[in-house]
Parts: structure tokens; sequence; C-alpha cells
């Protein structure tokens, strides 16, 4: 998932905090409540789970989409932005120093 893709998704869920629940599906969760958006993200953790042991990869990818996606819905629904876990991935490569020895490599 390239930043591009995370900003304009991002921005369409937090326009859907506006949105008529019956013409938008995650307008519609929003109007459930977090309890409901977390509901959907255990789903879809389980049904990555089965796809994963079924060795069915092509569900596997559609599955950890939709797992992704709901998980999207609960930072922008939170009021934080997608960004922040990237910051926080890039912060964990860097203290484990895998850039700078494959760049080290390279030379
Ligand atoms: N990326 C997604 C996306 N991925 C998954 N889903 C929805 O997530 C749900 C996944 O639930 P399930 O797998 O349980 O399938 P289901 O049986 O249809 O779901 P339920 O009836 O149980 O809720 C489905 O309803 C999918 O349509 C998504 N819905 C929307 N988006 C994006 O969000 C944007 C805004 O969507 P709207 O709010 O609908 O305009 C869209 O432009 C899309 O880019």
């Amino acid at each position: 998932m390239n930043n591009d893709l995370l900003d304009r998704l991002a921005a369409v869920l937090n326009e859907r905090k506006q949105a008529d629940p019956q013409s938008s599906y995650v307008a519609s969760l929003y109007a459930k409540g977090l309890d409901a958006i977390l509901k959907k993200v255990g789903e879809e953790a389980t049904e990555t789970v089965i796809a994963a042991k079924n060795a069915d990869s092509a569900q596997l990818i559609y599955e950890i989409a939709d797992l992704w996606f709901h998980t999207l819905v609960v930072l922008v629904h939170q009021d934080l932005h997608p960004q922040a876990v990237l910051d926080e991935l890039d912060r964990r490569f860097g203290l484990s120093g895998i850039e700078e020895k494959a760049s080290r490599n390279q030379h």
C-alpha cells in the first residue's frame, strides 16, 4: 500500500463521517459505532486465518485487503491518520538496522 493510496483512502473515510449511512458502507459502520467496527476487524482477522490455513492465496489477499481496510476505518474513526502507523513501522525498521546493512552490502 503506497502512501498516496493511503492518503486518498483516508480522505474518503474522513468524508464518510458526513455521509448518509443508507448510501455508504463506511458511514453505516460509523453510525453503528466503534464496537460494530471492531467486530468487523475480528471477523476479517478470522477469515484471514482460515484463508491462510487453507493455503488459498487469492482468498488470503482478498481477506487481508478486507482486514487492512477495516483497521483503516478504526484509525479514522479514532481521528488518527494511517501515516502514524507507517511512521511507527518506519521507526522500527530504522531501529532494526536492516536498511543500513542492506546499503552497506551494496558497496
Ligand atoms: N475498500 C473498501 C472495502 N473493502 C471491503 N469493503 C466492504 O467490507 C465488507 C466486508 O464484509 P464481509 O466480508 O463480511 O462481507 P459482507 O457479507 O458483504 O459484509 P456484512 O454484510 O457482514 O457487513 C463488504 O461489505 C465490503 O463491501 C469495503 N467497502 C469500501 N471500501 C472503500 O471505501 C470507500 C468508501 O466506501 P463507501 O462508504 O461504501 O462509499 C470505497 O470507495 C472503497 O474504496
